[in-house]
């Protein structure tokens, strides 16, 4: 059954620019576009109405904020910050707090969206959320970030709570970010909520192993990826796209597997090695430097790269865990790559999925692929309510085993139903959700 869907549902309401690369990226109107070209496939393929269509296709709720930030020279400068919740039929909304410069709107609204999918996915008592502020970390001191994030905040307060909304980290925030909003959501409260926020510091009720949970989901699903084509993950060779909290660790998990890192880059640049690039001195490297860059030399046997031609190298598997549209109309073709296992939310543009499905490359979903990092969240949010610590050992048995599942259920129903993995991911996803969604009533 096909659906007409009215143009605002089909794509993003205004423009923006992509996050990524954009002096070699077509232009590319919105990462929502393609959130929602991936749900309408996934109604088409389940039959359902429009009305339930355009339910899914709509934020339940959406607040933008102005955060007057105090600089540290006395300037006052007014950021823009948003939160976003997709959907709140399967539990409290629930997805992290990005700050880039380019946030905007439409970003975070597909974000928000791919969060519940990613959530529904690995049935996580959750809906879906992600919010924003617009702002460059690294143009910023500690105090003032710490005063963009008490502001932000406070004004996003009455949406947000351990049954409501619950973020947790993501591109340029971290557990120190998580404590300052845990702390001003408690001071408002007069005691302290924990379960407001997950990604938080071990000393403030975090979980062992969260923050390393993404890569390692990312390492598990690239192995069994890599198995279904017939590759053996010990001795692949694997490029990683960005080197922050998901695609280091994705590049440490996969050099220990015994595959061969052959490329990592970051924002400023790439550094390469076909012998594989020794991912320790790496990240030392990082550590002191700020960068991937410079790393290359005789000593650590690398050389820089082009960091657009890492996305095109010739290797078993690539892993970008960086920023949405990286792969796009003008470099699909170009992609080498046997497997892609999307670390970053939506690297992959709707163009350059056709384009890449067309050549044979498999694609394993963000909302499959890089479903650790919510699941050990779920995980920290259960074990606060036990009052009890799971060991390390404990999260990643169970990381690895939801994670196994995952994938076992969107492989088994894309080779049934002849759907490419992101179609029977969304899909899946979205029958679960919009069966909450009738199950509470059509008309609350
Ligand atoms: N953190 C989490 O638990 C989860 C994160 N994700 C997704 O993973 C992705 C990465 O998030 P996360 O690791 O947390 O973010 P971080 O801020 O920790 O790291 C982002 C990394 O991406 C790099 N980067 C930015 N732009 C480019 C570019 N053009 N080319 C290459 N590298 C680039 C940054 O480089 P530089 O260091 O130079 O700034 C940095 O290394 C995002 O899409 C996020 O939504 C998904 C699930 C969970
Ligand atoms: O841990 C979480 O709650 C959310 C992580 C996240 O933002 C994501 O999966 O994209």
């Amino acid at each position: 059954m096909s659906l007409t869907v009215e143009p605002s549902l089909a794509t993003g309401t205004s423009a923006s620019t992509p996050t990524v690369a954009a002096a070699a990226a077509p232009a590319h109107p919105s990462p929502l576009v393609d959130a929602r070209a991936q749900l309408a496939a996934a109604i088409e393929l389940l039959g359902y109405d429009e009305g339930t269509h355009a339910m899914l296709a709509t934020s339940r709720r959406e607040m933008t904020v102005s955060i007057p930030l105090r600089h540290d020279d006395g300037r006052i400068e007014v950021l823009t910050g948003h939160r976003v919740q997709h959907n709140i039929s399967r539990g409290p909304a629930k997805g992290g707090l990005r700050y880039a410069p380019n946030v905007d709107l439409d970003e975070v609204r597909a974000l928000a969206m791919w969060m519940t999918w990613k959530c529904a996915l690995l049935d996580v008592p959750y809906g879906g959320a992600k919010g924003g502020v617009a702002v460059d970390p690294r143009a910023l001191s500690t105090p003032e970030l710490e005063r963009v994030t008490r502001r932000y905040t406070s004004e996003i307060l009455p949406i947000i709570g351990p049954q409501q909304d619950i973020p947790a980290p993501d591109i340029g925030t971290d557990e120190q970010t998580m404590a300052w909003i845990m702390d001003t959501f408690s001071v408002a409260r007069g005691h302290t909520v924990p379960g407001v926020v997950t990604g938080k510091p071990l000393s403030l009720g975090g979980s062992l192993g969260r923050p390393s949970a993404t890569s390692r989901g990312v390492v598990h699903v690239a192995d069994a990826a890599l198995r279904s084509v017939g590759i053996t993950p010990s001795g692949a060779t694997a490029a990683v796209q960005g080197f922050g909290k998901v695609g280091r660790g994705a590049a440490q998990f996969l050099a220990e597997a015994g595959a061969k890192v052959v490329a990592v880059s970051d924002q400023y640049g790439a550094v390469y090695a076909s012998t594989g690039l020794d991912i320790p001195a790496l990240a030392e490297h990082v550590d002191r430097t700020g960068s991937v860059v410079g790393f290359g030399g005789s000593s650590s046997g690398a050389d820089e790269l082009d960091a657009a031609e890492l996305l095109t190298l010739d290797v078993d598997l690539l892993v970008p865990a960086a920023v949405e549209g990286v792969l796009h109309g003008g470099n699909a073709a170009d992609v080498r790559a046997k497997v892609i296992v999307e670390g970053a939310n939506g690297p992959t543009t709707g163009e350059a999925d056709r384009i890449l499905n067309a050549s044979g490359v498999l694609v394993v979903p963000d909302i499959l692929a890089n479903a650790g990092g919510v699941l050990v969240s779920y995980f920290e949010w259960v074990q606060a309510n036990q009052a009890y610590r799971w060991g390390a050992q404990e999260v990643e048995d169970r990381l690895a085993s939801r994670m196994s599942e995952a994938w076992m259920n969107v492989a088994d129903h894309a080779r049934r139903h002849d759907l490419t993995l992101r179609t029977a991911a969304t899909a899946l996803a979205v029958q679960r959700v919009a069966e909450a969604h009738k199950l509470r009533g059509l008309y609350p």
